[in-house]
């Protein structure tokens, strides 16, 4: 606890920003046959408003699974989702599919652009429908592409590519990010300008994000750091300072 002005002291929690999405008791048990493969194992789990989360975890450990059901893709099979203090999954298939269209964007590992279609029509293709959408050039512009919006996905580098979805993911302004090895498939002078460029979504627009990853040098950037094993968080970490990408080696 730290004094405020008036010389009253405020607890942690109240000084800290608002929590954006808390996750309750998650379980996820994949069935296989007469197989049950546990994903997820109890997981409880709160990202605040504008923060940005690592999770950190070797391959298997079950991070996909948490942020595809953050996110809406996917359901528990035990535990609950609330986002802003409401159950993500209240209204059923509907309710989630609001909540993912208005409040969520993802990032993945491959960047999935549509290839007949130029860096700025496949941002367009996602602010036709979003109800508050930025414009297609001022996400580019965000992520650094303002020079490649006439550029079909065959004319632009990987890094060049995986920046188009990240402008793609906030171009409907979303409230959450959610990205699941976003520099997976990148080297690391590339990965940089991807996390860069998530930093720069996270810190002009104040999006919560959630960034997965299998590479622990890359949990530097991060706010605070939760470590997956077995399906389970089994450590957390606060940075007490964020790196910037650009110093970082993998
Ligand atoms: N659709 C599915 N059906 C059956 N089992 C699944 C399914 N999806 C994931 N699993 C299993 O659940 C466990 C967790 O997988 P998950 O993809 O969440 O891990 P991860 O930490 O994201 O791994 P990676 O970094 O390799 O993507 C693994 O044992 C995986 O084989």
């Amino acid at each position: 606890m730290e004094p405020v002005a008036g010389g009253v002291a405020l607890p942690d929690e109240e000084r800290a920003a608002p929590v954006a999405l808390v996750a309750r008791g998650l379980a996820k048990i994949y069935r296989m046959g007469a197989v049950e493969v546990p994903a997820l194992r109890d997981v409880d789990l709160t990202l605040r408003e504008g923060e940005l989360v690592v999770l950190l975890g070797p391959s298997g450990s079950g991070k996909s699974t948490l942020l595809n059901i953050l996110g809406g893709l996917d359901t528990p099979s035990a535990g609950e989702v609330l986002f802003r203090g409401q159950p993500i999954a209240q209204g059923g298939e509907r309710g989630l599919t609001r909540y993912r269209r208005r409040h969520v964007g993802f990032v993945f590992q491959f960047y999935n652009l549509i290839a007949s279609l130029t860096a700025r029509e496949n941002v367009a293709l996602v602010t036709e429908i979003a109800e508050a959408p930025m414009a297609p050039e001022a996400a580019l512009e965000l992520v650094g592409l303002g020079d490649r919006l006439d550029h079909f996905p065959a004319q632009l580098s990987g890094g060049e590519q995986q920046r188009v979805a990240i402008a793609r993911a906030i171009a409907k302004s979303p409230d959450l990010l959610f990205c699941d090895e976003p520099t997976g498939a990148l080297d690391s002078r590339t990965g940089i300008l991807v996390l860069e460029a998530i930093l720069k979504v996270n810190g002009e627009l104040g999006t919560t994000t959630a960034l997965i990853t299998h590479n622990a040098v890359i949990a530097d950037i991060a706010d605070r750091v939760l470590s997956f094993a077995d399906g389970r968080i089994v450590g957390t970490r606060v940075n007490p300072v964020r790196h910037s990408p650009a110093g970082l080696v993998w």
